[in-house]
């Protein structure tokens, strides 16, 4: 039988509720809590500390003094704990998975993939770590010689979304920890718990004392975000999360100058070409739509059919995502969980009543499943999408899919990137040439041919336009953490 419930935990020292600072699990200086719920029941599932700025710079001065020691490790010592955490995360994928569902709502399933996803980046960036070259730069002046080598930043703040909260700060945090850096992490006010989990391991791995700070809030998270930004010993800071947000940290980091890094909102569309194979572009809208319940950045939140198969890949889609079960994360064959976030079933409910009023025909679903007792909302079908409607210029964040027509890859090209942000994009094409000119034409970071999924931990992650800008994952990932120093030798004498 599932897990279903926090006391499954086969090692509770994972489920912990209070902030991490310097290697110890601390309350609020204030004294003040908050509460974390399960979004498929709204039940209570822990309290944790409502931090501010006071131990949010506490906790970025633990940082700052670990730092004078960790930036002085080797490489190879640096890779050796980050691949001991890779292990420990996948031995203890259950647990971890577990505490996932149960505060994010994802189907156990998903859950695990997101554990194993998480990992990966820790074994990534542990080879990363060693392969972070300088070079010989060759020189214009005889007398001269000029090499270039890397050195981490100092302290990284590691903003996470809750949508995938322990991938996001593995992604991150691995990255940082590989590079030289240390942390303070700073998890989603509605996720925190998984992001603590990882603390535990993290330390077991070896991480020494201040290497890794968390602070945990959710009303003071303006607070939280403004003192990371501000505070002069922060030299990095990481966010994953919405463009409104990114562009408020962005402008409080530029008075100290910090190097950023920004995954922001996307508005991916999923273009279907008529020379398409039907059976792979269903599956892959499925599964680049439904994902985590279609709250993932790269959700493909616009989706363009050509007119010629246009009824029939509605058809085939409607069918299968008929299917498809809704339920608690934990409860078997579900496919597709609540909602995480409070706001999002009003917030999905707009886009869709806005689409019906600009001309939307809904096709399947279309109402919130209030009886459910969480933030459950029918996987809904819309088809007869137009560019008037707030769908086009914004992500829904939720499984409400909206068909749009097009006639030419011209069209195509043209609707795709009518819009602010280009994070990621799908094409089902047959045709390899067209897969090409259609990569090359859209304003986006990343692209997916035939296929529903943009996420691997050797694949650069982040986007172009108001998506933000830096790259997590991939060789240019620890790069984020790290300054180029080029040194001039004067060899005449
Ligand atoms: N790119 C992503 O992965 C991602 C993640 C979360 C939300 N979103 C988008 O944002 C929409 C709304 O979600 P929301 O209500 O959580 O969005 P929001 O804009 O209120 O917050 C987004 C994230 O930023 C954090 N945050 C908020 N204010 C902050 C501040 N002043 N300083 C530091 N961090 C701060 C939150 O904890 C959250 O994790 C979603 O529907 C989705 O479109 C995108
Ligand atoms: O939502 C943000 C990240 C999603 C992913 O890495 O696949």
């Amino acid at each position: 039988m599932s897990p279903t419930s926090l006391s499954d935990l086969k090692r509770k020292d994972l489920f912990q509720t209070k902030g991490y600072i310097n290697a110890e699990w601390v309350s609020a200086k204030s004294g003040k809590t908050f509460d974390v719920l399960d979004p498929a029941t709204l039940k209570h599932l822990a309290t944790v500390p409502e931090m501010g700025a006071a131990d949010t710079a506490l906790a970025v001065e633990a940082a700052h003094e670990a730092f004078k020691e960790y930036k002085k490790t080797t490489a190879r010592q640096r890779a050796r704990m980050l691949r001991k955490w890779n292990d420990l995360v996948l031995e203890n994928i259950d647990d971890l998975a577990l505490i996932l569902t149960l505060e994010n709502g994802k189907t156990l399933t998903e859950a695990k993939g997101e554990v194993t996803y998480a990992a990966s980046f820790l074994e990534w960036f542990a080879g990363e770590a060693e392969r972070t070259h300088g070079e010989v730069v060759p020189v214009a002046n005889p007398n001269q010689r000029i090499l270039t080598f890397k050195q981490p930043v100092g302290v990284a703040a590691c903003l996470a979304p809750w949508n995938f909260p322990i991938a996001m700060i593995t992604r991150k945090a691995g990255a940082a920890l590989g590079a030289g850096c240390t942390t303070v992490w700073k998890p989603a006010g509605e996720t925190p718990l998984s992001c603590l989990a990882q603390a535990v391991l993290a330390e077991e791995a070896g991480f020494p004392k201040g290497a890794i700070n968390i602070v945990t809030t959710l009303d003071l998270v303006s607070e939280v975000g403004k003192e990371l930004c501000t505070n002069k010993l922060v030299k990095k800071v990481s966010f994953t999360g919405s463009t409104r947000v990114g562009k408020i940290l962005a402008e409080q980091c530029a008075g100290s100058v910090k190097k950023l890094t920004m995954e922001l909102g996307g508005n991916s569309p999923l273009i279907v070409f008529d020379d398409a194979k039907i059976d792979t572009a269903v599956e892959a809208c499925i599964l680049a739509k439904l994902r985590n319940s279609g709250q993932t950045c790269v959700t493909a939140n616009r989706i363009l059919v050509q007119s010629k198969i246009y009824e029939e890949f509605a058809d085939a889609l409607t069918k299968k995502i008929k299917e498809l079960k809704v339920g608690k994360g934990t409860e078997e064959g579900v496919f597709i969980g609540p909602l995480t976030h409070e706001r999002a079933v009003d917030k999905a409910m707009t886009h869709i009543n806005d689409a019906k009023k600009h001309g939307g025909q809904v096709i399947l679903g279309g109402a919130p499943l209030e009886k459910m007792g969480g933030y459950f909302l029918q996987p809904t079908i819309i088809k007869n999408m137009n560019s008037q409607m707030l769908t086009t210029r914004e992500e829904i964040f939720a499984p409400v899919v909206g068909l749009y027509k097009f006639e030419t890859e011209e069209e195509a090209i043209d609707m795709a990137n009518d819009c602010d942000v280009g994070l990621g994009a799908f094409i089902m094409t047959e045709s390899i040439p067209r897969s090409w000119r259609v990569t090359e034409a859209l304003e986006v970071g990343m692209v997916g041919v035939n296929l529903g999924l943009l996420s691997a931990c050797e694949s650069p992650f982040g986007g172009v336009k108001e998506s933000g800008y830096g790259r997590e994952g991939g060789r240019q990932g620890i790069q984020e953490y790290m300054a180029v120093k080029s040194m001039l030798i004067n060899v005449a004498n």
